[in-house]
């Protein structure tokens, strides 16, 4: 087993919203990082993501490096291969479990067999995604928070099979790169998502069934209960097609409590999916 200490290079599976934003705290804290997507175009999309993000954190004096030093140390590629020599992989890919499957068998075949493969997913099963490896003892969650770079909190959830040794070098690699971290158990959404997920689907059905405007459920919820994003505002910054996964994975274990509010499908079904396509229910630049 790696040392977080030992490992020269990260990988990361997925240039999205939560894939872009490890790759970027991965070489802001000093790792080589190689970041792979399906497409050339995704991975391109994240790669700006980065840029601006860096840029944005430079102006406020936020980073000990130039920008440009920082994103050196990224690569961006579409071959899986090429994540050979990372120490540590997080798979950060759409939320479906026959996908995530299918990126954990492959990482199995194409990484060091010392290699730590975690995976960011916000509540579907780690023991059932390590499972579709020959390394299940080597495999944890490190659910990160959105936006990346600027939450300070990672979750690192413990599968059944997962060793002492792997939940040790989650906690210290989460710290390495500046994150406090908490423990959860390998249960449907963890800590957060339990809670969270339930809480932004009574906010959307409060304002579908007509309790307040949307500005009045989010204004309700920030100045009432000091949140800094009220549910829809959250829902959109989160990607709504991300909340409805999740939801229907919660449900689909828990029960009714946890069912997607109507107007959350809805929205997917017509592609608003939040900041990510521009409109959710705000509207975005
Ligand atoms: N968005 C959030 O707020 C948030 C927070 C915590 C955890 N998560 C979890 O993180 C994961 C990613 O979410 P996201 O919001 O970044 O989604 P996203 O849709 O922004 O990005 C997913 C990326 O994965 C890529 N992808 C799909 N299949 C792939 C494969 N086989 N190999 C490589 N790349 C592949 C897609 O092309 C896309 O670029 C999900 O499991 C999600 O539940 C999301």
């Amino acid at each position: 087993m790696n040392e977080p200490s030992d490992v020269e290079t990260v990988g990361v599976v997925g240039a999205g919203t939560m894939g872009h934003g490890i790759a970027q705290v991965a070489a802001t804290a000093g790792y080589d990082v190689v970041m792979r997507d399906v497409e050339t175009e995704y991975v391109d999309r994240g790669l700006e993501g980065i840029d601006s993000s860096l840029e944005r954190l430079a102006e406020r004096g936020a980073l000990d490096e130039e920008p440009s030093a920082i994103r050196a140390r990224i690569e961006g590629t579409t071959d899986l291969a090429a994540l050979a020599d990372a120490g540590v992989v997080v798979e950060a890919v759409i939320e479906d479990l026959e996908v995530k499957r299918d990126v954990f068998t492959d990482l199995d075949e194409v990484t060091d067999e010392d290699a730590v493969l975690a995976t960011n997913t916000s509540t579907l099963s780690v023991t059932s995604i390590a499972s579709a490896t020959d390394r299940a003892d080597a495999v944890v969650g490190l659910h990160f928070m959105n936006p990346v770079p600027v939450m300070e909190g990672v979750e690192v959830v413990v599968g059944e099979r997962t060793d002492d040794s792997t939940v040790a070098f989650a906690h210290a690699f989460a710290a390495e790169l500046g994150k406090e971290t908490w423990e959860s158990d390998d249960k449907p959404g963890f800590v957060t998502n339990r809670i969270l997920i339930p809480w932004i689907n009574e906010g959307i059905r409060a304002y579908d069934e007509g309790v307040a405007t949307r500005d009045d459920v989010d204004r309700g919820m920030r100045l009432g209960t000091n949140v800094p994003m009220g549910p829809l505002e959250l829902a959109d910054h989160i990607g709504l097609d991300v909340v409805l996964d999740a939801s229907r994975t919660l449900h689909e274990e828990l029960g009714d409590r946890y069912k997607p509010a109507y107007l959350l499908k809805r929205k997917v079904a017509a592609g608003d999916l939040g900041k990510k396509t521009g409109e959710g229910f705000y509207e975005h630049d």
